[in-house]
């Protein structure tokens, strides 16, 4: 959202994406590329509060199988949170947006940082959070989130605050979230990750299905969708994607019935 949004001064556009009933390419055809918060499991009031139910950790297997291990997880969560959250699933996974990978189990990192700048915002954010219980710090290997679903009127404030910081901090840039204003690396994003992804050779030659729900996947979708692909809004925000469901579950039902 913007922030003249935010404040009020502007309407947000209305939204142009078909929420009716629609079928996807047969599954020889695609490969499946999903984001994990909002799309694979509901929105939680803190990062570590997401349940993964045994019926995602049943698709992510039935899908690597019915795919042929075209199935890959594009998060703004780090690499580490994704493996927790998900200790079974093998396939590829795309950690920080874009920043960080894992490919057939080898980690890459695809933006170097200087770690001073990501250890100054860090205290930075934590100092504030302290002063302010209200809201949440997530610290990453490079950059930082400063949340505010506990305290959403205040949400101008942690922009005012994420602003600045970000302005300061050479080499980043301000990314609006999910209640969340979150600093991280220039030059990354869900579409560089989509296009790396199907490179690969057992992605390539491929029609990219995109699923997410967050701002930052508005480039994962545009990116598979210019691929001659389709994206999945999940939610009612506006989007690129050609494509609309409700919730996490709808998705979940789609996908199951698709691979059954
Ligand atoms: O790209 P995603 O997999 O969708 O990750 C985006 C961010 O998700 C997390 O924050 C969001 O989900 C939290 C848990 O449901 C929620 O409490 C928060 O308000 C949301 O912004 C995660 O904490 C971030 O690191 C991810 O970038």
């Amino acid at each position: 959202m913007l922030y003249y949004e935010l404040t009020g001064f502007m309407t947000p556009p209305k939204s142009h994406v078909n929420s009716g009933a629609f079928d996807l390419p047969p599954p020889e055809e695609t490969a499946l590329l999903l984001d994990f918060d909002g799309t694979l499991v509901e929105i939680a009031e803190r990062p570590m509060e997401v349940r993964v139910s045994d019926r995602v950790v049943r698709l992510l297997d039935r899908a690597q199988e019915r795919l042929q291990g075209r199935i890959a997880l594009i998060s703004g969560r780090t690499i580490e949170d994704l493996e927790h959250f998900l200790p079974s699933f093998d396939g590829p996974l795309v950690g920080i947006h874009g920043t960080e990978y894992r490919i057939e189990g080898e980690r890459e990192v695809s933006a170097k940082v200087d770690a001073a700048i990501v250890s100054r915002l860090h205290r930075l954010v934590e100092d504030f959070v302290a002063l302010r219980p209200e809201f949440v710090a997530e610290t990453k290997p490079s950059g930082v989130v400063l949340h505010y679903r506990q305290a959403e009127d205040k949400a101008a404030h942690v922009m005012k605050f994420m602003e600045a910081l970000a302005c300061a901090a050479q080499g980043f840039k301000l990314q609006p979230a999910l209640m969340a204003y979150e600093i991280k690396p220039e030059g990354v994003g869900k579409d560089t990750a989509v296009q790396h992804l199907m490179e690969l050779p057992a992605f390539e030659g491929h029609k990219p299905i995109y699923a997410g729900d967050d701002l930052t996947d508005e480039a994962g979708i545009k990116a598979a969708q210019a691929l001659g692909g389709l994206g999945i809004k999940i939610g009612d925000a506006e989007s690129a994607a050609r494509h609309r469901l409700a919730t996490p579950s709808d998705l979940i039902d789609l996908l199951e019935h698709w691979l059954a």
